[in-house]
């Protein structure tokens, strides 16, 4: 067969269009799938057709790499890019698992046609164009300091969320070896940082925990609506959020029938979350933070106490909320009086948060929650890579809520 007519989907821009076009010249063929270019006038076309009649999901738009694919956050962006008509994974890694396919590693994705996962040390980046580096921290520096600097990288690892080297080094214990790197990375709180996120070649992608807390903290600081003292935030995870590796504290028997807390007065993530409100009220915020870990797979809640500036009301904090979040997509405030649950977002790119009154005059509570993988990594990476490259930004991420 040298020709083919195509019934092409193209979106561009949220606009569907739906054309037929007959193009003759083969560009790449192997036993699997066939890539045609050409078509005529206005519209130029690259397609790919797969022998067995099924559209190959690797030829789109921009060529993926996705390092530590064998990893929660790997899979998840799996999942979602499942759902992307611009982006296709044509290169994927692993470290113990290299050699391995995905769906041998994930059977729940054994349906995507994807790479078999190689060690990094074998990874070709000449048919990428862009990274999700998806590796735990430490190791991530020295990798990301070696790609090609025509790569476009969101890093979901802690690596270069820190804006100063001596912090991450005291919170991380280790020296880091890529300063300038880290001076060049942009932090990719998305709602808050999306200009900066806009032009980054490098977006550290925030950590869980600081994004449940700094989505409903931030715009309440910025409008000075919330003292700067005695922040007290109580948090909670699923058991995800601490990876696939295995260890004995995520043992079944340790996790279920049970909550614990850890990390108590000294979590990493503490430096990471009072960097993002200093930045907002621009002076030094402290906060006192405790995460648990939850009989659950995945889910996160914050929940956070709150002094109010003199004068201000509950309502004033609402409206705040309100204000800053109405025209976001992935960001809900919830009517007045309706607590969020985990189980509200999981599976999704949201952050559903509301706000309430305390007991004591002048306090009060901020609940926040979201899905760990989703919005506290692999979604909020898409949802940056998506703006650093001129998409939209919710492509690829419509999921709604699985519930229950
Ligand atoms: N899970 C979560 O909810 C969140 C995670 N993060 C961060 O995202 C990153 C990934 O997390 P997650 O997916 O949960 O972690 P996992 O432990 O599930 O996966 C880690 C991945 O990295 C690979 N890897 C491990 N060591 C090396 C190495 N020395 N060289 C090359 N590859 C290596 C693993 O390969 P193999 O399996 O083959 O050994 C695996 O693919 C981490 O930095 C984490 O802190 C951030 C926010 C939330
Ligand atoms: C449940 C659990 O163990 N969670 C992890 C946080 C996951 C995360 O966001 O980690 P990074 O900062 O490395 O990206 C922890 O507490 O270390």
């Amino acid at each position: 067969m040298s020709s083919a007519t195509f019934n092409s989907i193209f979106f561009n821009q949220g606009c569907l269009w739906k054309q037929e076009v007959k193009i003759s010249k083969i560009k790449h063929q192997n036993e699997k799938s066939r890539l045609y270019v050409g078509g005529t006038g206005a519209l130029s076309v690259k397609c790919s057709q797969a022998t067995d009649g099924k559209a190959s999901k690797r030829e789109k738009e921009v060529r993926i790499g996705l390092l530590g694919a064998s990893g929660y956050t790997g899979a998840e962006i799996v999942r979602l890019l499942a759902n992307h008509p611009y982006f296709g994974i044509t290169l994927m890694t692993a470290d113990r698992k290299a050699g391995q396919s995905m769906g041998s590693v994930f059977p729940h994705l054994i349906t995507q046609d994807l790479p078999t996962m190689v060690s990094i040390r074998d990874a070709d980046f000449s048919n990428v164009d862009a990274v999700f580096c998806c590796l735990p921290h430490g190791t991530t520096q020295e990798i990301i300091k070696g790609l090609p600097r025509n790569l476009k990288i969101v890093d979901l690892s802690a690596d270069f969320r820190l804006q100063d080297i001596a912090v991450y080094e005291e919170w991380y214990g280790q020296p880091h070896s890529a300063p300038d790197l880290q001076k060049e990375a942009v932090y990719g709180l998305t709602e808050i940082l999306r200009e900066e996120v806009k032009n980054a070649r490098l977006v550290a992608n925030p950590g869980c925990y600081p994004t449940s807390i700094q989505l409903p903290l931030v715009p309440l600081i910025k409008a000075n609506l919330i003292e700067h003292r005695n922040i007290i935030i109580d948090s909670k995870s699923g058991v995800s959020g601490a990876g696939r590796g295995a260890k004995e504290a995520n043992l079944y028997s340790e996790i279920a029938e049970g909550i614990y807390s850890y990390g108590v007065t000294r979590h990493r993530h503490v430096p990471e979350i009072e960097q993002g409100l200093s930045d907002a009220a621009h002076s030094k915020i402290t906060v006192s933070f405790t995460p648990h870990l939850m009989p659950m797979s995945r889910g996160m809640q914050s929940t956070i106490y709150v002094e109010m500036s003199p004068g201000v009301t509950v309502e004033d904090l609402y409206q705040q909320l309100r204000i800053t979040y109405e025209e976001e997509e992935f960001v809900k405030l919830l009517e007045k009086g309706v607590v969020p649950r985990t189980h509200n977002v999981r599976g999704s790119n949201y952050c559903f948060i509301n706000v309430f009154p305390d007991r004591i005059p002048g306090r009060a509570i901020i609940i926040s929650v979201i899905d760990n993988v989703v919005k506290g990594a692999s979604g909020q990476a898409l949802q940056n890579l998506n703006i650093m490259l001129g998409y939209p930004e919710n492509t690829g991420l419509l999921y709604q809520p699985l519930f229950p």
